[in-house]
C-alpha cells in the first residue's frame, strides 16, 4: 500500500484591514479654486498590528493627516473608515501621543496612567492591577509618586504612551513624539515603542521626517511629496527585526529613502 503525502502549504499570516483611507484631500480656509489643498487624493490602508511611518519634508501635511485620522479635524473630501465605521470625531478606538507632552501637571505617574480608565466601569482592583502592569512595562514602577515636573522628557513620553496604551487602542497615532528628545532618550524610546508593539500588537501610524527612524520602526513607510501633499510611494521595509542600526542592509534602506525624500 502506497501512501500519499500531501503537504499543505500554510497560509501566510495576513491580518484584516482595519484602518481605510480613501480619495482624502484638505484644504484650509475658503477652499475656493486658487486655495491651495494642503493633502491631495490620499489613499491607503492599515492592517491589524501595522506599523506605518508616514514620512515627508517638514509642511507636506503629515501632522494635518493625523489630525483627521485621529478625527480632530474634518477632510474636506474623502474618507476615514475604522473597522468599517467612519470618522468622524476623536474616540476611545484611537489614541494620539504628540512631541509635547500632555500630561496632568498636578497629578502623579501613577495618576496620569490611570487617568483615562475612569468612567470605564472597571473595578477599582482591577484598575490598579492594569496601571501597575503598564507602569512596569514603561519602566516607571519606581517613579509612579513623583509629578511631571520631576522626571525627565523621555520619562514624560513613557508616561504619555502608557496612559494611551493603557486604553488598548485599535490605532495609536503618534506625530514625531520623540522630535525633542536628545539621541540617545530617543533611540530608547524607539526600542520602548517596538517592543510594546510586539507585545501588545495594536495598529500605529507614526508621523516622522527622519529617514533613521522611519526605516528602523516601519513595516511600510508611506512618503509624502509637497504642495499639494500628496503619496508618492508606499514603501513595504523587509528588514528582519529586530533591526539593527549597524547594519549593511539598514544603512542601504536607509541610503535608498534619502535618495527618494530628496526627490520629493
Ligand atoms: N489650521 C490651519 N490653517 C491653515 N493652514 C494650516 C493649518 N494647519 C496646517 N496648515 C498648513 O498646512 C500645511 C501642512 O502643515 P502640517 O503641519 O500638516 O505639515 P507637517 O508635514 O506636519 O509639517 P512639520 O513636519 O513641519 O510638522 C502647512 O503649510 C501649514 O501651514
Amino acid at each position: 500500500m502506497t501512501t500519499r503525502l500531501h503537504i499543505v502549504k500554510k497560509r501566510p499570516d495576513v491580518k484584516p484591514v482595519i484602518l481605510e483611507i480613501e480619495g482624502l484631500s484638505k484644504g484650509f480656509g475658503t477652499n475656493g479654486p486658487a486655495q491651495p489643498r494642503v493633502l491631495e487624493h490620499i489613499s491607503f490602508s492599515a492592517r491589524r498590528g501595522e506599523m506605518i511611518c508616514i514620512l515627508g519634508r517638514s509642511g507636506c501635511g503629515k501632522s494635518t493627516l493625523l489630525k483627521i485620522l485621529a478625527g480632530f479635524l474634518p477632510p474636506s473630501s474623502g474618507s476615514v473608515r475604522l473597522k468599517g465605521r467612519p470618522v468622524d470625531r476623536p474616540g476611545p478606538d484611537r489614541c494620539v501621543v504628540f512631541q509635547e507632552d500632555a500630561l496632568f501637571p498636578w497629578l502623579t505617574v501613577r495618576e496620569n496612567i490611570a487617568f483615562g480608565l475612569k468612567g470605564r466601569g472597571m473595578d477599582h482592583r482591577d484598575q490598579q492591577r492594569e496601571v501597575d502592569r503598564f507602569l512596569s512595562l514603561v519602566g516607571l514602577a519606581d517613579f509612579e509618586d513623583f509629578l511631571p515636573q520631576d522626571i525627565s522628557g523621555g520619562m514624560k513620553q513613557r508616561v504619555s504612551l502608557a496612559r494611551v496604551l493603557i486604553l488598548q487602542p485599535e490605532v495609536l497615532l503618534m506625530d514625531e513624539p520623540f522630535a525633542a528628545l536628545d539621541a540617545q532618550t530617543r533611540e530608547e524610546m524607539q526600542n520602548l515603542l517596538l517592543d510594546l508593539w510586539e507585545r501588545l500588537s495594536h495598529t500605529v501610524v507614526f508621523v516622522t521626517h527622519d529617514v533613521n527612524e522611519a526605516v528602523l520602526l516601519a513595516d511600510r513607510i508611506i512618503l509624502l511629496e509637497k504642495d499639494p501633499g500628496r503619496i508618492r510611494e508606499d514603501i513595504t521595509i523587509d528588514l528582519p527585526r529586530p533591526r539593527k542600526k549597524e547594519s549593511d542592509r539598514y544603512f542601504d534602506h536607509c541610503r535608498s529613502m534619502m535618495a527618494k525624500i530628496n526627490q520629493v
